[in-house]
């Protein structure tokens, strides 16, 4: 049995007041008791969003992470670093990072290593962009992006992987992909989980869907068999909105 994850990824916005601010209207009315609450945030208020959830059930994930465990990488942040502040997820490979910042197939999958590795949960992101799916080719770059990700991923490692479905052309354009398309793409990567992996396997990562997610269409979206949970972008910035996701 899948618990969904509901994960807000706040991207880049958000000051320490303003992240405080935004928790403390959350984390009393989070009372959907189904579902695991994740809030992503960047990794200037990490500490005072660690704090500020203490007590409530939501849990810290962070946005990136590099894949070496130290070193001369100005500007770059270690799993470590993540996992001293009480970070226990991290988004890796979301299309933004490999759109604007040259996050590759063999970065993502250093990453997704790397963080396991350190028992970090990885929030693995995949999907198409709009030319591609107009090229039909959505199944063939979904299924190369997991394959490649989850490359030396051992088995017992899979079972703490959660993967994030979010076709690009849908991202911050408020156009979502239709509920019943969302599943049988999730559908598909499950199937491409379990030929690497088996059944039982499959049966237990969580496959959300990212993409427009708002609380208008979170329950059309999260009564669908396959799709466990959201990855939600611009919804998670207003408690009112992201409380309606997660209490769908
Ligand atoms: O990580 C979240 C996704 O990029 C979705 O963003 P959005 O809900 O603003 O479309």
């Amino acid at each position: 049995m899948r618990i969904p994850i509901i994960a807000g990824n706040w991207k880049m916005h958000n000051i320490a007041e303003e992240a405080v601010k935004l928790v403390n209207e959350l984390k009393a009315e989070v009372r959907n008791t189904d579902v695991k609450v994740v809030i992503c945030c960047p990794f200037t208020v990490l500490a005072e969003v660690k704090k500020a959830v203490e007590g409530s059930n939501i849990k810290l994930g962070a946005q990136n992470m590099h894949w070496e465990d130290k070193g001369a990488y100005t500007g770059e942040i270690s799993a470590d670093m993540l996992k001293d502040i009480g970070v226990e997820y991290v988004i890796i490979g979301h299309s933004e990072r490999r759109q604007y910042f040259n996050e590759t197939d063999e970065t993502v999958n250093k990453k997704v290593r790397k963080a396991l590795e350190k028992e970090l949960l990885p929030i693995l992101c995949v999907g198409e962009t709009l030319e591609e799916r107009e090229a039909d080719r959505t199944y063939e770059v979904v299924k190369s992006q997991t394959l490649k990700a989850l490359e030396n991923i051992t088995d017992e490692e899979m079972k703490s992987i959660v993967v994030a479905y979010e076709p690009v052309w849908a991202i911050g354009t408020g156009k979502t992909a239709s509920p019943e398309d969302a599943n049988a793409v999730i559908a598909y990567i499950r199937e491409v989980i379990k030929e690497k992996y088996g059944e039982d396997i499959s049966e237990l990562v969580p496959i959300q869907y990212g993409g427009s997610v708002k609380a208008a269409n979170a329950t059309e979206i999260m009564n669908q068999e396959d799709i466990d949970g959201a990855l939600v972008g611009g919804a998670s910035l207003k408690a009112e909105e992201f409380l309606a996701i997660v209490n769908f």
